[in-house]
């Protein structure tokens, strides 16, 4: 994904003519999280999640010297790259393809994009884009959300929820590491925040002389090392996986039948580790990497 302008950012998308035949319909929609480290895309047929991918956020710069019809343009032809870059098998495989013949380009007819962001800066940008729709809690069906809540989390636990049942965990394994619970009512009980794993190494590293910036170890490291990079694994993940068990444990005693979901970048190391360290926890825990996008779903 660019993060400048494109040189060929005046040019019609080539994906335009190909899937106009499905916008004539409304049937697709673009949804688009976005979360501290990177944007979180979702493509949705009706009300069917197809296709999720991951690309950079956009920066200030490229964006800023534009007028506001030139960003509207920009924006439009980003999302459309951003779509024909990851669906030149699946999308074009969709079963409504012989629809396709519309003459229409996507610069005159946007998708329409709805947004959900935890980046005020980010979603300023996004504003700019001609049929976008930007969700705020107040939208959302859960009951007992504090006002400065994180969309994210809201929307996650509300997908979990709509997904799996109620009583709901959600655990978040991303930039933070996040428990939001809602109970059977579908009312915020509460959660947690604290760093993700990747900041964990990140921060030691930034704010320290002597520690070298380390990668998460592919499997459940050794408790008591013997070198600084061991060392660092071994703090990282036994104390987030013992606070993850501790949180998790809390939880089923309040709702003994709450279903616990886990998404998030670091999910599936979270979950490895859990695995390993405390495979009873574990067993509980259900993949959910697209539990903020089912949230979304209810605001299509
Ligand atoms: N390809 C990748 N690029 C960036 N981060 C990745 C990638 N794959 C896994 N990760 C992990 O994902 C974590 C970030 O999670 P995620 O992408 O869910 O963040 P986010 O949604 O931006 O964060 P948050 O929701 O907390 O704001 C990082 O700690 C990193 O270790
Ligand atoms: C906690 C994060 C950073 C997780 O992405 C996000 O949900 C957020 O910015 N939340 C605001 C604070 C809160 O949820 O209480
Ligand atoms: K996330």
């Amino acid at each position: 994904m660019e993060n400048s302008v494109p040189d060929n950012f005046r040019s019609p998308p080539r994906i335009g003519n190909l899937i106009s035949g499905l916008i004539g319909k409304d049937q697709i929609k673009i949804a688009l999280a976005i979360g501290n480290s990177r944007l979180h895309w979702g493509l949705f047929v009706g009300k069917t999640l197809e296709k999720t991918w991951d690309t950079e956020h956009l920066t200030a710069d490229a964006v800023s010297p534009l007028s506001e019809e030139e960003k509207a343009e920009y924006l439009v032809q980003i999302v459309m790259r951003s779509i024909e870059e990851v669906s030149s098998q699946n999308l074009l495989s969709l079963p409504a393809t012989p629809a396709f013949s519309s003459p229409h380009t996507l610069s005159l007819v946007p998708l329409p994009l709805i947004v959900a962001s935890v980046v005020t800066q980010q979603t300023a940008i996004w504003q700019s884009y001609p049929n976008v729709r930007i969700i705020t809690l107040d939208q959302l069906p859960i009951g007992g959300l504090y006002p400065t809540l994180g969309i994210d989390r809201a929307l996650a636990v509300l997908g979990a929820g709509n997904q799996f049942g109620w009583p709901v965990l959600l655990i978040d394994a991303g930039t933070a590491l996040t428990f939001t619970g809602a109970d059977v009512n579908r009312y915020l009980v509460g959660g947690a925040i604290l760093p993700g794993l990747g900041l964990q190494l990140s921060s030691l590293s930034k704010k320290t002389a002597a520690l070298p910036l380390i990668s998460l170890p592919k499997n459940l490291p050794h408790r008591w090392a013997k070198d600084t990079a061991e060392a660092i694994q071994s703090g990282v993940v036994y104390a987030t996986v013992a606070g993850v068990r501790d949180f998790i444990e809390d939880w089923r005693c309040l709702f003994p039948d709450s279903k616990i979901a886990l998404t998030g970048g670091d999910r599936t190391m979270l979950l490895k580790y859990l695995t390993a360290a405390f495979p009873d926890t574990a067993s509980a825990v259900i993949d959910a990497p697209e539990a903020i996008f089912w949230g979304i779903t209810h605001e299509l």
